[in-house]
């Protein structure tokens, strides 16, 4: 533990800075001093930092802009923090942000010498056992855990989706869920065989798009011995192996012309004959279809069936992508970030503010799958306390950052409330102008004044505010 002997002492220059550098060396620890900021105002404390040590950061009169720099530049520096701070910086919330999310403890002025003593010890020993586990922790096995088939969501759109997956969870029709990939259109038909008298009848997934034509018809209606060449046993096929539950056929638009016709008999008859056999077994399945495609589009290009799709289509339900309800990022990323908790170091805590606001503003092409394949990432590379945007990857220039003054905070307001009136609205600008009661005219002025994108396609490259 000698080495937790050593400690930083990170400051703006202050006189409390030259009292507390005193007070440490009467302690008997090693301390080293150095300014928090460089001449540009670029935070220089990671330069500083010691894998094995203290760090000891006084907040005297710091800007909130500093703040921001200080959170994450601290945030990648996996030592205890002390902070030092005047009792009546604590009526600032950005200031106790940063000590709660990042310190391992403060004091106030004047520093009580035992106090700040005994803290440091505690600092110290922590520091300690945080190596003595870093170096214990192993290849952790992934943690999925109870809430596996949960869905998250707080938001208008997503209560809508919750009450329809109840009502068409208590009929027995075919259910047709349409959304984009990776929205949870899997988890909707997992959530309606859960809360459907099915549910304890199986639940048979089938992705019509992964397979070869030649191997679907076999997975979904089975084959007996010999059927055809390879052929060496008998196989159940999936509509049968869902017999009292659920089949739940996903991308069904990539499900083949002919086998398409063998599926319809199916839904009309009931019955389904494996390959190879002459008898037909009747089956008791509900089958739900999901489509990332618009089926009603290929109907009329020809490369679905009419009657199928209307056999298919008798509800529907159509899975929100992640962008049109940006307000349920936040929940979302906590509950995914406690379902992989098991993977993370022991020191990472939690998100930082810029990293939520990132995950706010990014456009989510690849929605919740993109949200838990970039948490997850974070969570195994980062290695300071906060998740950063750098950690998930997501580009720091296109985050609203450095907010100073009142206009400043209005300008973003403005901006969010068009943003988020454009996603609602499907990017008709018309709409959208009148959700927010304002004219076209001053609809098209603010789009150009924020740099706002005037469709999807262009969103990539997003709006920057001061
Ligand atoms: N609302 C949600 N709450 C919690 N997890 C979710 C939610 N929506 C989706 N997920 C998770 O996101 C991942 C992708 O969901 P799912 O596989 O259901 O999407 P999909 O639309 O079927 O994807 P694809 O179009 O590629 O088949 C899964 O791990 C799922 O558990």
């Amino acid at each position: 533990m000698e080495s937790a002997a050593k400690v930083k002492l990170l400051g703006k220059g202050s006189d409390n800075e030259t009292q507390l550098l005193e007070i440490l060396q009467q302690q008997g620890w090693q301390v080293s001093r150095h300014f928090l900021f460089d001449e540009s105002g670029a935070c220089c404390c990671h330069q500083h930092s010691v894998s094995d040590g203290l760090g000891v950061v006084v907040l005297d009169a710091i800007s909130t802009d500093e703040l921001r720099r200080l959170e994450a530049s601290m945030c990648g520096i996996r030592v205890p923090w002390v902070a030092v701070v005047d009792e009546s910086a604590l009526a600032v919330s950005d200031i106790r942000h940063l000590i709660l999310d990042l310190c391992f403890g403060f004091v106030t002025y004047p520093v009580d010498h035992e106090s700040l003593q005994s803290l440091l010890r505690n600092a110290a020993r922590l520091a300690h056992i945080q190596h003595l586990e870093d170096d214990a922790r192993g290849a952790d096995t992934p943690q999925d855990d109870v809430s596996e088939y949960e869905m998250v969501g707080t938001t208008p759109v997503m209560w809508d989706l919750f009450k329809t997956i109840r009502k068409v969870a208590a009929v027995d029709a075919s259910v047709c869920i349409h959304g984009e990939s990776g929205t949870g259109k899997e988890l909707t038909a997992q959530a309606i065989h859960e809360r459907s008298h099915r549910s304890s009848g199986p639940f048979q997934a089938i992705n019509c798009g992964a397979l070869p034509d030649n191997l679907i018809q076999s997975e979904l209606f089975g084959h007996e011995k010999g059927a055809f060449t390879g052929a060496a046993q008998r196989k159940i096929g999936r509509i049968e192996a869902a017999d009292g539950g659920i089949l739940f056929l996903d991308e069904i638009g990539d499900l083949p012309l002919d086998l398409q016709v063998n599926l319809l008999r199916f839904l009309e008859t009931r019955r389904i004959q494996r390959i190879g056999s002459l008898n037909e077994i009747d089956v008791d399945v509900r089958v739900l279809a999901a489509t990332h495609v618009d089926l009603a589009k290929a109907v009329d290009e020809g490369r679905f069936r009419e009657d199928l799709y209307h056999r298919l289509n008798v509800l529907q339900v159509v899975v929100p992508a992640l962008r049109e309800h940006p307000e349920d990022i936040e929940v979302m990323a906590r509950f995914f970030f406690k379902r992989f908790a098991g993977e993370k170091p022991a020191t990472l805590r939690g998100f930082s503010r810029e990293s939520m606001a990132a995950m706010r503003q990014y456009p989510w092409p690849g929605n919740v799958r993109e949200l838990i394949n970039r948490i997850r990432r974070a969570m195994v590379m980062c290695e300071g306390r906060l998740i950063q945007p750098d950690d998930l990857g997501i580009e720091r220039r296109r985050i609203h950052r450095h907010i100073r003054t009142l206009d400043q905070s209005r300008d973003r307001a403005e901006c969010d409330a068009i943003l988020s009136a454009l996603v609602r609205n499907k990017y008709c600008i018309n709409a959208a102008a009148e959700e927010l009661d304002i004219s076209r005219v001053t609809m098209y002025r603010l789009l150009n004044k924020h740099g706002i994108p005037r469709s999807p396609a262009e969103s990539s490259s997003e709006p920057e505010l001061a």
